[in-house]
């Protein structure tokens, strides 16, 4: 009779291998993050990231966030796996969640600024004493679906739709990377305007993110204007589907809202999940973002 399997040493240390981590929130876009401070790479791999934010079998996510070891002179690094397991260049909301986690005790008020290697470049996040976080984003990056520019402040009235037919609708749509790829969308070619209730995200959201025009794939948002310092989006999100908050996007939102002309350089941006403040900055170039991270729940979890 064959005897069963003994599992190796190796094989037993990878089934009972614990993860701590920490459940946070921006705006209800939610992730899982990691202190990875100790070891280059990532201790969950994207398959295992993919099940981790599972919201029946995992613990629920929109991404799981490493703080990695610092690189070229800065406090620590960030990488991030979206829900799908792909993995984008920076995450709005999870570095403002990251930073606040780093920061040690998620009740720590204005613990001052850090500075983050991502894969976007630097990113700096400042605590606020009210126990926002206001982060600088660095300057934005204007492209068209092949071609990147970057974006020069004189160059801050040019209008930039494009035409793009997607459901049989010819959709005018502003692109702007801040690291991650956004396509912004205020209306119609038919001079209708965006109003987000009546958004199909999950019917349409797939055919914006696929579209061969973005070979990298993209996060898409829908924006209704409700004042020149005030508008409305929601986001179906590259490797994440509807989300209830983006915080490139919103970045990438306001840009796109300055470029077109329907916004001031400061904007508070609502989404569902509740507002975002957003001031692209004339004197620098660079997008701040302000806005919550709170943590909601702790523990450790086998991968
Ligand atoms: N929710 C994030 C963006 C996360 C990355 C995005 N899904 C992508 O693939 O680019 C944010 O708050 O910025």
């Amino acid at each position: 009779m064959q005897q069963p399997a003994t599992p190796s040493r190796r094989q037993v240390a990878r089934c009972a291998a614990a993860v701590k981590f920490a459940k946070y929130q921006g705006l209800g876009n939610d992730f899982i993050l990691v202190d990875n401070r100790h070891q280059l790479e990532p201790v969950v791999t994207p398959e295992q990231a993919v099940k981790l934010c599972d919201r029946n079998f995992g613990i629920g996510g929109d991404g799981v966030i490493f703080a990695l070891p610092s690189e070229n002179g800065t406090d620590y690094s960030m990488r991030i796996f979206n829900s799908d397991g792909s993995e984008p260049e920076m995450c709005g909301n999870g570095i403002r969640c990251l930073a606040r986690f780093v920061a040690g005790d998620p009740r720590a008020r204005g613990a001052g600024a850090q500075l983050v290697h991502t894969l976007a470049g630097l990113i700096q996040p400042a605590l606020l004493p009210d126990g926002q976080v206001c982060v600088d984003m660095g300057e934005p990056i204007l492209r068209g679906p092949d071609v990147p520019t970057t974006l020069q402040p004189t160059q801050g009235e040019a209008v930039v739709q494009q035409k793009l037919a997607v459901d049989g609708k010819e959709w005018l749509m502003t692109c702007v990377s801040m690291g991650n790829p956004h396509a912004i969308t205020f209306g119609l070619a038919d001079g209708s305007s965006i109003k987000v209730d009546s958004i199909d995200l999950p019917g349409i959201g797939p055919k914006f993110e696929h579209n061969p025009v973005f070979p990298a794939r993209t996060n898409t948002e829908f924006v209704e204007v409700l004042s020149r310092s005030h508008v409305r989006m929601v986001v179906w999100e590259r490797g994440a589907g509807a989300t209830l908050a983006c915080g490139t996007g919103a970045c990438a939102t306001v840009v796109a809202g300055v470029l077109e002309g329907h916004t001031d350089r400061s904007c508070q941006v609502d989404l569902p999940g509740g507002p975002l403040h957003i001031e692209w900055r004339e004197s620098d170039n660079h997008i701040y973002m302000t806005g919550p991270a709170e943590l909601v729940f702790a523990g450790s979890v086998d991968v």
